[in-house]
């Protein structure tokens, strides 16, 4: 069903292997989860290209299942996904935390911004005569809810649980789904989901787009993938509880009183059941919306809708006001009553000349870094590394000791520019740190040691200086934190190292002191995730930059799990051994 699945009880959790094994700290397991909070993210169909914006993302555990996706052909030998997960949060702290959770595996298809999700920006860049505006090919709206759908888990929200709740967040949900349609590609696939089974944040909210955007939007059955999924259909009917009164409901907008639709919790028209037309429509397509309940397969409850994009959709009623204005203010302009107005207003008053709308870039917190590091070409330089994958490279603005590589389409997203700059809490791995000491002949910028996972990626990007390893070189170098520079080329000839020429200059000549990756070897690789330890070489040793903790996970990695033909192998002994006693059993059975 999903690559990596381990278990697939529905009650319990699957166990997802890390893509970067080599440095999780659980072990090579990434990460457990509550199996129904999987599902959006795999009703969303998310692929190594994909441009996929996740609205609400914090604390993260969507985003990871989606980012190990995402990397997965990859850490099956493949080769390294171009797409990005552009991840938000509103809130500051859980963005950070978000960002921490996120940056366990490294990858430099990560990007992780702050901002409020209904107001998400749209993002643009200038081309020859207009802009481009850039959208997404997967969209998550896990918006925030009232967490009904957990009660089992946590049963004491019911202590505090009012039907307000749901009725605050409605509008909240409404208008991030709102942008997530926005922002979304013609074609793309949209996920609305919430651990709530409250229809007033679940089916209201998918009704009420599905009725705003007519024919350009679409809500489709979950992939073929999902159908053993079992699932309620999404609800015909619900009623709108008073927030005021317990126990009192209404049925439709018309029968609810005026108090209640001004009031301080405001019922809102999207909140009811579908009615006249539309709710013909909503029949055909109901279905598809699917209810996660707890007693058809012993899981938390939980709603998801899967909408696909099938046109641009309508201008929003601000841009169509905007739009008449501008056409109301320009036919009263060629009347001569309105020159005259116009000449008189001129003379009072002079005329504002009209605000330009300013662009700038996605962020202030990131800059590419062949704009600000002088240095830069003699670091690609000395890594080996072609210039044409400069875009890729990016800094903190502030100054920073690190340079973060990221992924083709996240490069692409970077350049993108907005009216107003977002707040961006992370960006791809770290792939070079600037060292306070280093040999004098060596470049400053070493690779980053604090994240393995940038030295591996720098490797499939042809990277110079890499050492091929066989698996007992790199264990013994995990044991012994450093060796000769003798014993290396000692090893080299044994064939337990190749590619030694990465430790002297370009041309071939002198030895050249500094930071190297030390992979392991295609023969000794077989289909495991990129790996990369990063070492630092002198004339006289090779030191591995490693926590004393990391080399031990490291260890127990590198030692693998027996492969399939081992393992028969040992049955089949073990079978034959059991034979053998079971014979002599028999024999002496015989003899007595
Ligand atoms: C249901 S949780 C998301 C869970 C997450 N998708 C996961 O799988 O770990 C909703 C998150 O949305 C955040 N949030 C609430 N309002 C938001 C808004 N207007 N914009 C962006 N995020 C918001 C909340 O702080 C919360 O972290």
């Amino acid at each position: 069903m999903f690559p990596g699945v381990q278990d697939s009880e529905w009650s319990g959790v699957f166990a997802l292997p890390s893509p970067c094994p080599n440095l999780n700290p659980t072990g090579p397991y990434g990460s457990f989860r509550q199996v129904v909070s999987m599902l959006p993210p795999l009703f969303l169909g998310v692929e190594p290209h994909h441009t996929v914006l996740d609205l609400c993302a914090a604390p993260g555990s969507k985003t990871f299942q989606m980012l190990e996706v995402m990397h997965w052909p990859q850490s099956e030998g493949g080769t390294p996904p171009t797409g990005f997960i552009l991840a938000n949060e509103l809130q500051w702290r859980r963005a950070n935390m978000l960002a921490h959770q996120v940056g366990r595996l490294g990858s430099p298809c990560m990007v992780v911004v702050n901002c409020d999700a209904q107001f998400f920006p749209e993002m643009s860049s200038a081309s020859s005569d207009r802009r481009e505006i850039f959208r997404f090919d997967r969209v998550l709206c896990d918006v925030p809810c009232s967490g009904d759908g957990t009660l089992r888990k946590t049963p004491y929200i019911w202590r505090s649980w009012t039907p307000r709740d749901g009725l605050c967040l409605h509008i909240r949900q409404l208008n991030i789904l709102y942008r997530g349609l926005e922002l979304l590609k013609v074609g793309g696939r949209l996920v609305y989901s919430t651990c709530s089974l409250n229809p007033i944040e679940d089916e209201a909210v998918v009704a009420a787009a599905l009725k705003r955007h007519g024919a350009a939007v679409k809500l489709v059955p979950p992939p073929e993938s999902m159908c053993s999924v079992q699932a309620g259909d999404g609800l015909a009917t619900w009623v709108v509880p008073n927030p005021e009164k317990t126990g009192e409901f209404f049925e439709d907008f018309e029968s609810a009183p005026n108090e209640v639709k001004s009031g301080k919790t405001k019922l809102l028209s999207t909140m009811y059941p579908p009615t006249g037309d539309f709710k013909e429509q909503w029949e055909q397509v109901r279905r598809y919306c699917r209810r996660l309940l707890p007693h058809l397969m012993d899981t938390g409850g939980f709603f998801i809708a899967t909408f696909e994009k099938r046109a641009d959709l309508a201008p929003s009623a601000k841009a169509r006001r905007e739009e008449k204005r501008a056409q109301l203010k320009a036919k009263e302009e060629t009347t001569e009553t309105a020159e005259a107005e116009a000449e008189e207003e001129k003379e009072k008053e002079p005329e504002k000349p009209k605000e330009k709308v300013v662009f700038r870039r996605l962020t202030k917190e990131y800059l590419p870094v062949d704009s600000v590091l002088p240095e830069w070409p003699e670091v690609l330089d000395f890594y080996g590394l072609d210039v044409s994958l400069s875009h890729r490279f990016v800094m903190r603005a502030e100054g920073d000791k690190s340079i973060f590589l990221v992924s083709e389409a996240a490069a692409e997203l970077l350049r993108q520019e907005v009216k107003l700059p977002t707040r961006m809490v992370m960006c791809g791995v770290a792939a070079f740190q600037r060292t306070g000491s280093h040999h004098e002949r060596a470049c400053p910028w070493q690779l980053a040691p604090s994240a393995q996972e940038g030295a591996a990626q720098l490797c499939a990007l042809k990277l110079r200086r890499q050492l091929a390893c066989s698996r007992s070189f790199l264990r013994q170098l995990l044991v012994e934190r450093e060796l000769t520079i003798a014993e290396v080329r000692s090893l080299a000839a044994q064939g337990d190292a190749t590619g030694l020429e990465a430790l002297s200059e370009a041309d071939g000549g002198a030895f050249s002191p500094g930071s190297i990756a030390l992979t392991l070897s295609s023969k000794d690789e077989g289909e495991r995730p990129p790996f990369a330890l990063v070492a630092n070489a002198s004339e006289s040793s090779l030191e591995l930059l490693l926590r004393q903790q990391e080399a031990g996970s490291l260890m127990e990695d590198l030692a693998g799990q027996p492969t399939v033909q081992e393992i028969l192998a040992t049955n089949q002994q073990e079978g034959l051994n059991e034979d053998d006693e079971a014979d002599s059993g028999d024999r002496e059975a015989d003899d007595v």
